[in-house]
């Protein structure tokens, strides 16, 4: 009897669940501490949150990680916040996502494809990932979603959490919102909202899965175009007007790509409060309104290099990626503002043309959209 009592605890703490951050610059390391939070009070988590970092050495000459485990701040990318004595920051992927089953992916979406082929077949067999990546892939044969490769390359299931949360102002703990997009299973829905709610955080979850992350990767495109009439000092209504006509193609653009994608999906957080976030206060915003104030003389990657220390745009490669798809589909009249954004990015038009050639071409291209 006495050996049933001492086996109790054992089996107790198996069936826990166990979550690994894989990433840790701003969004990544607020995620962490969102999370290790709640897996302090909650049963059915294990406490500790293992969070990989992509190992860097510091200018004091000390690594990053071990940095964040003395001090339990993420120095680089989260400077002044505690992320809570249970995350732990562990430079080795492999070793941070081998005991846990619960996975959720948090970097710069350029490293995406390369983080998924290192974990391939060294990930627990009843692991669950989420992605809180913004941003996509384009291949020869069209665009993947992150949340695409994800399951492809680890043959598991993926949900997206997306919304308007910019990250240093969660870490204040100030109120915002976010979506969860489920593919089937609301019951793993349900558990990734759970992981992640808190009083300041309000995580709802809707089955739209490929709506939830293309309005969180085609915003960061709509977030330059604002940038852009920020630096050029246009005023607010031109930039209402950029931001109305970037949803509508952020809209007509998921919808030409994915049938099933909902209209309601852009009144989530993930859709029109991100946008109205990321127009405002975002680091996208930011370096496009320099680049324009700069008349396009710095390039982006200088930019961002000078401006966000080591953070990373998704705007632009965004930009890019969209333009691509466009030109393979024969869609580039169709959206003005997807297309200008690239070419002034690249530097083939001016900042100045975000105006004119989306208001103009927006009038002839109204009715495909
Ligand atoms: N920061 C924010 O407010 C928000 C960000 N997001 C999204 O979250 C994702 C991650 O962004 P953040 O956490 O903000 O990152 P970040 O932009 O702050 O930091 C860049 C990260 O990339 C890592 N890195 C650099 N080179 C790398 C490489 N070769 N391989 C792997 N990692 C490398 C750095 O170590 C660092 O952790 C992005 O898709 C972003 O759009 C989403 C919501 C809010
Ligand atoms: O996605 C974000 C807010 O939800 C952050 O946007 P930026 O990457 O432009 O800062």
């Amino acid at each position: 009897m006495s050996s049933v009592f001492s086996m109790a605890p054992f089996f107790e703490s198996e069936n826990k669940s166990r979550v690994a951050v894989i990433g840790s610059g701003n969004w990544g390391s607020v995620a962490a501490k969102l999370i290790a939070s709640n897996t302090l009070k909650l049963p059915s988590f294990h406490d500790e949150v293992r969070m990989w970092v992509f190992e860097e050495t510091l200018p004091s000459g000390k690594k990053l990680s071990a940095v964040i485990n003395q001090t339990n701040e993420n120095v680089k990318y989260l400077p002044g916040i505690k992320l809570g004595k249970n995350v732990v920051a562990d430079p080795d992927l492999e070793h941070a996502v081998t005991d846990s089953n619960m996975l959720v992916f948090v970097t710069p979406h350029q490293f995406m494809e390369g983080i998924c082929k290192r974990i391939q077949g060294k990930i627990r067999k009843d692991a669950q990932a989420i992605s809180l990546v913004k941003g996509m892939e384009v291949k020869r044969d069209g665009p993947s979603m992150i949340s695409t490769i994800i399951s492809q390359k680890l043959g598991i299931s993926c949900c997206v959490l997306m919304g308007a949360n910019i990250a240093n102002e969660i870490a204040q703990e100030n109120f915002s919102e976010a979506t969860v997009g489920y593919r089937e299973n609301k019951e793993i829905a349900e558990k990734w909202v759970h992981l992640f709610n808190t009083p300041f955080f309000s995580v709802s979850s809707v089955q739209d899965v490929e709506g939830v992350e293309l309005c969180g990767t085609l915003k960061n495109v709509v977030a330059i175009a604002a940038g852009f009439v920020d630096g050029l000092e246009m005023g607010n209504n031109t930039k209402a007007a950029i931001m109305r006509i970037g949803l509508r193609e952020m809209k007509a653009f998921s919808k030409l790509l994915f049938s099933s994608v909902k209209d309601n999906t852009f009144f989530e957080s993930c859709g029109v409060a991100d946008l109205i976030t990321t127009c405002l206060g975002g680091r996208n915003r930011k370096c496009a309104e320099a680049f324009a104030k700069h008349g396009g003389k710095r390039s982006f990657d200088e930019l961002e290099a000078e401006m966000l220390q080591g953070q990373k745009l998704q705007g632009v490669l965004t930009a890019k990626e969209v333009h691509e798809v466009l030109c393979h589909r024969g869609w580039l009249e169709s959206f003005p503002l997807f297309a200008t954004v690239h070419e002034i990015c690249i530097r083939r038009l001016p900042p100045a043309a975000i105006v004119k050639y989306s208001e103009h071409t927006h009038q002839h291209s109204r009715a495909s959209l």
